[in-house]
């Protein structure tokens, strides 16, 4: 069971102090919250650094975040792949949203606790959102035959970034017929390229420009 960020560590090399003792305090703040509220399973909290935070950030192996961008986590749960990337990226700006209250809650605990002045979290369904972002990223909401008409008119169209806007989520298993019977012009790019543990074998980032 692993309980620091020394996992996190072994695929970001140039993380600052700060940021270290941010990813540190996870599995205690997580720990405590979930024992409350339910946001990972209660299994799970001793793959948190694998199965949640190393996975979510397996986003930034492909993407890096811009300062002054904005990024939309839609259905964030626990805050997850929010959390963090908000952490990886201090000068980008998140807005995690997600349906149910109470995980909003735990996500608005666990920002305040880590001090992380990027993050705003608010309990609404995707299709309320009322903003424009230069990225969406999500984990595990539904299918993107379903996603992708919440948030298709969410996008900034002035690119600043190495990747034009667009939806970068975190999917496993067998994607080639989600991904058909969408009709999007999803790339797929394997998290097994980047990190070696077994758990990330059969896990992309799905990535749809928008
Ligand atoms: C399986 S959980 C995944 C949570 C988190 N992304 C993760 O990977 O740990 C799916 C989350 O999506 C949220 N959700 C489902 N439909 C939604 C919608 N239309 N708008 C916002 N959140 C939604 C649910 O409330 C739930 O918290």
């Amino acid at each position: 069971m692993e309980i620091s960020s020394a996992l996190i560590q072994k695929y970001f090399k140039d993380l600052s102090e700060d940021q270290i003792a941010k990813f540190d305090q996870l599995f205690d703040l997580y720990s405590f919250w979930n024992a409350q509220i339910n946001v990972i399973s209660r299994k799970d909290i001793e793959e948190l650094y694998e199965r949640h935070i190393l996975h979510s950030l397996g986003i930034a192996k492909f993407c890096t975040f811009k300062a002054g961008e904005k990024v939309l986590d839609v259905g964030t749960g626990g805050g997850f792949p929010g959390i963090p990337l908000a952490i990886l990226f201090p000068e980008t700006e998140f807005h995690l949203v997600d349906s149910i209250g109470k995980k909003i809650k735990v996500v608005t605990e666990v920002a305040a606790a880590l001090g992380l002045k990027n993050v705003k979290a608010s309990h609404l369904r995707a299709e309320q959102v009322n903003d424009k972002y230069d990225f969406v990223v999500s984990r595990a909401v539904t299918r993107l035959i379903d996603f992708y008409p919440w948030i298709k008119d969410k996008f900034n169209k002035n690119s600043k970034n190495a990747i034009a806007n667009g939806i970068l989520y975190l999917k496993g298993g067998e994607l080639a017929e989600e991904i058909s019977e969408s009709r999007l012009k999803a790339e797929l790019y394997p998290l097994s390229a980047y990190f070696e543990e077994d758990f990330f074998e059969t896990k992309f980032v799905v990535y749809i420009p928008c």
